[in-house]
C-alpha cells in the first residue's frame, strides 16, 4: 500500500502563498494582519537560534528617529536592537522572505514598496516601548510595518502584548508575541505599543518602505 504524505503547511518556506495571500487580504480590508504562528516552522527556529546566539555587544540600545534626529531615550522605549543583514545564512532567509512577501504586495495591492529594513529587538524583564507610530503621514517613508514573535511557551502572564490602536474611538487589540507570529500593519494608520513584559521577549520588526528619490525628477514631465 502508498503512504500519502500529506504536505505540512508549516514544512518548509517555499509553501508561502497562502500566508502571503492571508496577509494581502487582510491589508486591504482592514489595514492590519495578524496572523498567530505562521511564520513557516524552520525559519522561525533559525531565527529564534540566531537571536540567542547573539551577544550582548551586537544589541545596541534602540533609538528614535532617523539620521540626526536619531536619539535614544529611554522614557519612550527601552528595548535593545540589532541590525539584520544579509551576511548570515539566516538572515538572508530572513530578507529573503520578506522580498517575497514585497513581490506579491506588489502584484496584488499596488502598494509600490521598494526597500526593506529590519533588527532583532530584545526587551528584556520590564522593558516597553510607548504608544507611537512607525511613520508619519505625509512623508512617504516607512509605509508597511512587519513583526515577528520569536518566544516559544510565551505564556498570559508573560505580559509583553503589542498593543494595536484599530480604531479613532480607541478601540484596541492586544497581540500575544507567540513563536512565530506575524504581524503587519499600514505603518502611518495605526499607534501601537509595547507592554512591559515579566520575561525575556524577542522579536523582528521590519519596515518597507516606498521609493522616496524624488520622483517629480525622474518621471518625465506630462
Ligand atoms: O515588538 C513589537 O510588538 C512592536 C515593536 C515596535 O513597535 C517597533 O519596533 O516599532
Ligand atoms: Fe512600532
Amino acid at each position: 500500500m502508498v503512504a500519502l504524505k500529506l504536505p505540512d503547511r508549516h514544512s518548509g518556506e517555499g509553501d508561502v502563498p497562502h500566508l502571503y495571500e492571508a496577509i494581502a487580504s487582510d491589508l486591504l480590508n482592514k489595514g492590519y494582519s495578524i496572523n498567530i504562528g505562521a511564520l513557516p516552522e524552520a525559519l522561525t527556529e533559525a531565527l529564534w537560534q540566531q537571536v540567542q546566539s547573539l551577544s550582548q555587544q551586537e544589541f545596541s540600545a534602540a533609538g528614535i528617529g532617523r539620521d540626526k534626529g536619531h536619539m535614544v531615550n529611554n522614557f519612550v522605549r527601552s528595548d535593545e536592537i540589532s541590525w539584520i543583514t544579509g551576511e548570515t545564512d539566516t538572515g538572508s532567509r530572513w530578507l529573503d522572505w520578506a522580498a517575497q512577501l514585497q513581490a506579491y504586495l506588489n502584484r496584488r495591492l499596488l502598494l509600490g514598496l521598494f526597500s526593506f529594513e529590519s533588527h532583532y529587538a530584545h526587551y528584556a524583564r520590564g522593558d516597553f516601548y510607548k504608544k507611537h507610530l512607525d511613520a508619519f503621514k505625509g512623508q512617504a517613508n516607512r509605509t508597511l510595518s512587519l513583526v515577528v514573535y520569536l518566544n516559544p511557551g510565551w505564556q498570559p502572564e508573560d505580559g509583553g502584548e503589542l498593543v494595536l490602536y484599530t480604531g479613532d474611538d480607541g478601540h484596541k487589540l492586544q497581540v500575544t508575541p507567540g513563536f512565530g507570529t506575524v504581524v503587519a500593519f499600514l505603518s502611518e494608520e495605526f499607534p501601537h505599543e509595547v507592554l512591559p513584559a515579566q520575561r525575556d521577549r524577542y522579536s523582528i520588526a521590519g519596515w518597507f518602505r516606498v521609493n522616496t528619490t524624488n520622483s517629480a525628477k525622474v518621471d518625465p514631465p506630462a
